[in-house]
């Protein structure tokens, strides 16, 4: 779904995308989180204001140290923001939201050593009281999506890097969320796992119809993979750039990589990523 986009900012700070209540499912609105330190405070993220359709896959990229895990943890109600707001569907949210998940670019430390790729995968939705059948019916169509049904058994320890990272993500999908926080998910992979894991979430997109923001420093696979990407400025954080990836929907690491759209988006974003780097902000600051 390409939902339509009607940029409602009126204020001086660059905003992101906004969209009609409707078509909303996630609304960040003036965003700013800062630390305080020993050091005295950091303001990590200054002003960030966008809106996630409902299915939407939008991937978002920024200089390192740029706030992109601090945004995924306040959107993930795993910290207070300083300031601003993050709605969840018309509520705010103010600690972890029921139907969101979020998969952590570390899957050696998200799962647990001691249990088999199944009960790792089972643990969420004990923890949310489904019951048992329905959680079996559940664990084993998230193996399914991830192609990892003929190793329910084993340890993840007894896994490559890639599978262990898809243990994680069937573990987030069986959970059935209606927002999926992606942050850095595939950054310790080998590149040809990479590509397959890219296939595999834009295939598990599809057919879940789940919303995605999916962080990444990849700027070939912020294109590859979204339909919409957002780039920030260096910190204090504000957005650099919001652009639609006018690509078609049926992509394939050979044809789109090489075609000539896909070419210029990437230098797009290239571009927007450098200016970000070397200080331009579009506040002006
Ligand atoms: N717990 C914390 N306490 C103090 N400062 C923090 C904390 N976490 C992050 N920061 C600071 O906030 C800023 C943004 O950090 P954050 O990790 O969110 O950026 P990032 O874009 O995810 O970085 P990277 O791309 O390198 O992973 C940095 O200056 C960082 O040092």
């Amino acid at each position: 779904m390409q939902p339509e986009t009607e940029n409602t900012s009126t204020g001086p700070m660059p905003a992101g995308k906004t969209l009609s209540d409707e078509d909303t499912l996630l609304r960040v609105r003036g965003l700013q989180k800062v630390y305080q330190t020993d050091a005295g405070p950091i303001e990590a993220v200054r002003d960030l204001t966008f809106d996630l359709g409902r299915g939407e896959l939008a991937c978002l990229v920024g200089p390192s140290g740029s706030g992109k895990t601090t945004l995924l943890k306040c959107i993930a109600g795993l910290m207070n923001v300083t300031s601003g707001e993050v709605i969840l569907d018309g509520q705010e949210v103010t600690g972890p939201p029921k139907r969101m998940a979020v998969v952590f670019q570390e899957y050696g430390r998200s799962l647990f050593p001691w249990l088999r790729v199944d009960s790792n995968v089972e643990l969420p939705l004990k923890n949310a009281g489904i019951d048992k059948a329905q959680r079996r019916e559940l664990v084993q169509e998230a193996l399914e999506a991830v192609g990892l049904d003929h190793v329910p058994r084993s340890y993840p320890w007894q896994l490559s890097g890639g599978m262990q990272q898809r243990v994680a993500i069937a573990r987030a999908i069986a959970y059935q969320p209606e927002v999926l926080l992606m942050d850095e998910p595939f950054a310790a992979v080998d590149a040809q796992t990479r590509a397959d894991l890219e296939d595999l979430i834009r295939s598990v997109w599809k057919k879940l119809g789940v919303t995605i923001l999916f962080v990444t420093h990849d700027i070939d696979e912020s294109v590859y993979l979204g339909q919409r990407v957002i780039m920030l400025s260096s910190s204090p954080t504000v957005i650099q750039d919001d652009i639609d990836i006018d690509l078609p929907a049926e992509r394939t690491q050979l044809e789109t990589r090489s075609a000539p759209r896909f070419t210029e988006l990437r230098h797009h974003v290239y571009e927007q990523i450098q200016a970000a780097k070397q200080g331009f902000r579009p506040d002006g600051d």
